[in-house]
């Protein structure tokens, strides 16, 4: 099959506002960044990788977003155009919309030249399976093997970069964690090399499901995580000290009830893909609950919100 990718390049400050609508107009949005910007991101990155400049966006960064071939493209380019004129966006005389049409397998290929092993934190750094070889690990470094194929979680969107900082900071051994929409299972694999052994792994979405467990395969932690389909907290029977929920603003408003009453006493909420706009809202929320606000993250638009349960 052929899939239809239409590229919007735009300013860094534009990524969450777009993104977050393209999102909800297509099945999955990636986004590429510039030399210039992967330079401040990746460790001695001009001694690794030799890097073609031409593969990269001039542009801070270039949106992708895929269509399969029984989606109306011009109807979806019409509706990207009308959001663009309607949201105050910045440098948006700039903002440029081009489209490629590309074959399934190629593809796969294709987005692995923009993927190299980068730190995300003090000590995590994802490492793709294909570099795992080349990369030399600093003292302390906490290593994320991943192969994410099609479900999300690279580890280089904000909203995962910021929960992984989180997760560093909050999980121990002993506590029982919930991944909630794992995607790729970076998180899981997070928790489970903070030293974390009872981590359950859920998603709605098979694919995910089935990458996060090849994932856990490569971390050596399948028998740490169990993986199983669930809609957020709906179905939940036993208590957690930490929920992590790496899922849109909208899905986390869903679930804050839940994971209040899914925490054990002193436990820990991280929610993230929360849109800088809607922040307020949520944290109101989580305060109405019963939840302490203990830190926000925030990075290009996106927050991450870490709440505790208090006694
Ligand atoms: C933004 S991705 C996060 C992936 C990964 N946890 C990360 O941080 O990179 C959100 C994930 O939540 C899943 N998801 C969406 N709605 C869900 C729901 N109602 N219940 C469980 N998972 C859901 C999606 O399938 C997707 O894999």
């Amino acid at each position: 099959m052929n899939w239809t990718e239409v590229v919007i390049s735009t300013k860094e400050e534009n990524e969450a506002i777009l993104s977050n609508y393209l999102n909800s107009i297509s099945k999955g949005v990636s986004i590429e960044h510039s030399l210039d910007i992967l330079k401040q991101k990746i460790d001695d990155f001009e001694e690794k990788y030799r890097l073609d400049p031409k593969d990269y966006p001039e542009s801070d960064i270039a949106i992708k977003v895929y269509f399969d071939e029984t989606i109306n493209v011009d109807e979806k380019l019409e509706l990207i155009h009308a959001f663009i004129a309607s949201n105050d966006l910045a440098d948006k005389e700039n903002i440029t919309i081009n489209t490629n049409v590309i074959e399934e397998q190629a593809w796969e290929n294709e987005w692995k030249k923009y993927f190299h092993a980068f730190r995300v934190s003090d000590t995590f750094v994802i490492v793709p399976d294909w570099e795992m070889d080349q990369y030399v690990p600093k003292e302390g470094d906490r290593l994320i093997r991943i192969e994410p194929g099609m479900a999300f979680g690279t580890g280089d969107h904000p909203t995962t970069s910021m929960c992984l900082e989180l997760i560093e900071s909050i999980v121990k051994p002993e506590h029982r964690v919930i991944d909630v929409g794992t995607g790729s299972g970076i998180l899981s694999i997070g928790a489970h090399l903070m030293g974390a052994s009872d981590i359950t792994a859920t998603d709605i979405d098979e694919l995910s499901l089935k990458v996060s467990k090849e994932n856990f395969e490569l971390n050596n932690c399948s028998d740490k995580i169990q993986v199983r389909a669930a809609n957020l907290l709906k179905d939940e029977t036993t208590n957690y000290d930490v929920i992590i929920a790496n899922i849109l603003a909208h899905i986390v408003d869903e679930m804050i009830d839940d994971a209040f009453e899914r925490l054990n006493a002193n436990g820990h909420f991280i929610a993230s893909g929360i849109v800088l706009e809607k922040s307020d809202y949520i944290q109101t929320r989580m305060k109405e609950v019963g939840f302490n606000i203990e830190r926000v993250l925030e990075e290009n638009g996106w927050v991450s919100i870490y709440a505790s349960r208090g006694e």
